[in-house]
């Protein structure tokens, strides 16, 4: 039986609940029809190639089917049986693959999955998801908060450590290590670890609030392991991965490690928008989120919601399906981060709501008065949001916060 790419288009199949469903936006090539660029992503994902196949040997139909065109817009339903259960770089490289590449469209973006539960059952989620505020920090009304020391690399281990501290006691709950920042000569990851926790402990000693440290473990797989090891033998509640730079794989094995310590993940995105940031092709930050939640990550950075330095992108969207239900699979607690200062709480929190954890680096470190200062400018920000006072009564209360809106204003910086 020969396999031509028509075999890959119905537009009267009815996706069955074990089906992977796709949605891409296609640019089809020039003097190729909709249909036959719609049919060939179907072909090229699954099972086809660009000839009629003539083996004649006996196979198993993983085809897919383009079961719906509307405009630039296609669907692709896959049989749940094309993909190895747990094995996400193979479903990439199915879903996101050759497709990404083929002359067929000249531009294609993967736009959303719905997800069906045997793919889904077959990847852990997280281990704690939005629960990390309560399990972690014993925090059920607020946002929790991070700071990233700045400058992003560079500082000495003891300067780090230092930041962290006057970050944790002015009222920061998570000391973050920057996307870049992981076993540099000017601070191991060692003993930036063991100093960051040393203090961490002498902030919780003077705050009388837990508080903990997102050490970037990203490397080598084994190198990634022995850090999280590392992270559990020193009593630290996280570890930080770049997940697309360290790859889908070397973070499904973090995962399993992490499960083992009981230890959640804070997923850095950095490289995302090599995928993602044009609008017509690529693979959307949403599937790459869905992606990062079936691997499991607790923490994942997905925008803010236009405000900050980063490009606009579908915050509130991908946040909303990163709470919604997935077969009981652990939510996610998106990560609001990039370019934000205090002035810029209460739009971000209305577009987010309070179930999110927000990260200043330079909206704490280029206080005035300093990171402390910084530190407390944020926490008052959050506690007004949350109480139901308008910023600039708390500003009124808290003097490090009328310097910072005084700096900064409710302007959105580039
Ligand atoms: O890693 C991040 O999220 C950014 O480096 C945040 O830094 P910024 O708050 O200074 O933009
Ligand atoms: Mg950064």
């Amino acid at each position: 039986m020969g396999i031509t790419y028509e075999d890959f288009l119905d537009l009267d199949y009815e996706p069955t609940d074990e089906d992977l469903v796709c949605t891409f936006r296609i640019d089809p090539a020039t003097g190729m029809s909709t249909e036959a660029a719609a049919s060939r992503v179907a072909s090229e994902s699954s099972n086809g190639t660009w000839a009629a196949l003539q083996t004649g040997a006996d196979f198993t139909d993983m085809g897919a089917t383009t079961f719906d065109i509307d405009g630039d817009l296609i669907k692709v339903a896959y049989p749940a049986g094309l993909f190895e259960p747990g094995n996400i770089p193979q479903v990439l490289s199915c879903i996101a693959g050759n497709i990404m590449g083929m002359k067929a469209v000249d531009t294609i973006r993967l736009l959303d999955c719905e997800w069906p539960e045997s793919v889904v059952s077959a990847y852990p989620g997280p281990l704690y998801g939005s629960s990390v505020r309560e399990e972690i920090f014993g925090v059920t009304d607020r946002p929790i908060t991070a700071t990233v020391p700045k400058p992003k690399v560079g500082l000495s281990t003891a300067a780090h450590a230092q930041i962290g501290y006057d970050a944790w006691v002015g009222g920061v709950d998570l000391l973050k290590d920057d996307e870049n920042l992981t076993d540099q000569s000017f601070n191991p990851f060692s003993d930036r670890l063991t100093e960051s926790l040393s203090l961490r402990d002498d902030a919780e000693d003077e705050t009388g609030e837990t508080k903990s440290y997102l050490i970037n473990v990203t490397a080598d797989t084994q190198t990634m392991l022995d850090r999280v090891d590392e992270v559990a033998a020193q009593g630290g509640e996280y570890v930080m991965v770049d997940i697309i730079t360290a790859g889908w794989a070397g973070l499904q094995t973090v995962r399993e490690r992490t499960e083992k310590h009981g230890i959640a993940i804070h997923a850095h995105r950095a490289m995302h928008a090599a995928f993602d940031r044009l609008p017509t092709h690529g693979v959307s930050m949403r599937v790459l989120a869905q992606v990062s939640r079936l691997c499991g990550v607790d923490q994942l950075h997905t925008g803010t919601a236009g405000l900050g330095k980063l490009a606009n992108e579908d915050t509130v969207g991908i946040n909303d399906w990163l709470a919604s239900d997935l077969y009981g699979t652990t939510d996610v607690l998106p990560v609001a981060s990039g370019g934000l200062h205090p002035g810029l709480l209460p739009d971000l929190l209305d577009a987010t709501g309070t179930n999110v954890c927000v990260q200043l680096g330079g909206g704490i470190h280029g206080h005035p008065d300093g990171t402390r200062a910084g530190a407390v400018a944020l926490r008052s920000a959050i506690d007004a949001y949350v109480e139901g006072r308008s910023i600039s009564e708390a500003a009124e209360e808290t003097p490090e916060l009328a310097v910072a809106l005084d700096k900064w204003g409710t302007e959105t910086p580039r």
